[in-house]
């Protein structure tokens, strides 16, 4: 079964002068998967991410996680749907200051209540993987981007969700950190199977991926999967985001 499978999604802002900011919008994606989402500045790629971490509800249409549409679950479900099922990594990190790394990296278990001997072990494994294990006593400004946001990829996923999501996250980092973070996607994804969506200006990053949807105007523009080497693959994306034209920055 699909993991995500998005039905003639739209989604309309205002009333009396309405926006479509997405336009009968499908595409489904496959466990396993690491799928990056391109196009201008404006063209919708929040909105789909949100429409598909139930942030927000598209206007018509609809969107499965795994065959079950979470908008028909009822309050605390949903919120349990999300806490469990779905990982998140934005532009500025979202670390709570007061935290150390360690305690940041653990919240998705400790709101879950999981034994704190259970909660170590998996804070080692995954401190490893993201090679944040020397910082975990430290405190947020006491740490680089790179490491802030490897710390943010540790609490995304160490609940082992279903679906993880990233928008821009390479946004706020030089670029040696940028691919230090795209090694550490690419690696959590293919050693854990991850399913990951992740939005992006920077074809660099996106070259990462297995594939490439590319918005326009709300719509689905094109579709490119990679193939040979990562450098044919940026160059693929390179090529489409010319013919897109518009704002796509980072090129
Ligand atoms: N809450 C909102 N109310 C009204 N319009 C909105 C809202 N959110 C987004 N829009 C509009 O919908 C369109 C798509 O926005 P969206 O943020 O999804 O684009 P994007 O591709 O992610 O852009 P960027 O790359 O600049 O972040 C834009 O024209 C935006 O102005």
């Amino acid at each position: 079964m699909e993991m995500v499978k998005v039905s003639n999604v739209s989604k309309t802002y205002g009333k009396e002068a309405m926006h479509h900011a997405l336009h009968q919008v499908s595409f489904s994606i496959e466990p396993g998967e690491f799928v990056g989402v391109m196009g201008p500045s404006g063209s919708g790629k929040t909105t789909l991410l949100n429409t598909i971490s139930t942030v927000d509800q598209p206007t018509s249409g609809d969107i499965l996680i795994k065959g079950l549409n979470p908008l028909q679950l009822k309050g605390d479900e949903l919120a349990l749907f999300r806490r469990r099922e779905l990982g998140f990594v934005f532009q500025d990190f979202n670390l709570l200051d007061t935290l150390t790394v360690g305690e940041n990296a653990v919240l998705p278990l400790t709101l879950d209540r999981i034994p704190v001997a259970e909660q170590d072990k998996r804070l080692h494994s995954i401190a490893k993987t993201l090679r944040i294990d020397h910082l975990l006593g430290k405190r947020t400004y006491e740490i680089s981007g790179g490491e802030a946001q490897r710390t943010a990829i540790a609490r995304a996923v160490i609940h082992q969700p279903s679906l993880l999501l990233a928008d821009e996250p390479t946004g706020n980092l030089d670029s040696k950190a940028a691919r230090t973070v795209m090694e550490l996607f690419e690696k959590i994804n293919k050693e854990h199977q991850q399913t990951t969506i992740m939005v992006t200006h920077d074809p660099v990053a996106a070259s990462y991926c297995g594939r490439i949807i590319f918005i326009k105007d709300g719509s689905i523009y094109n579709e490119i999967h990679s193939g040979g080497s990562r450098q044919q693959f940026y160059q693929q994306i390179i090529d489409v985001l010319s013919l897109l034209g518009g704002a796509a920055h980072g090129v």
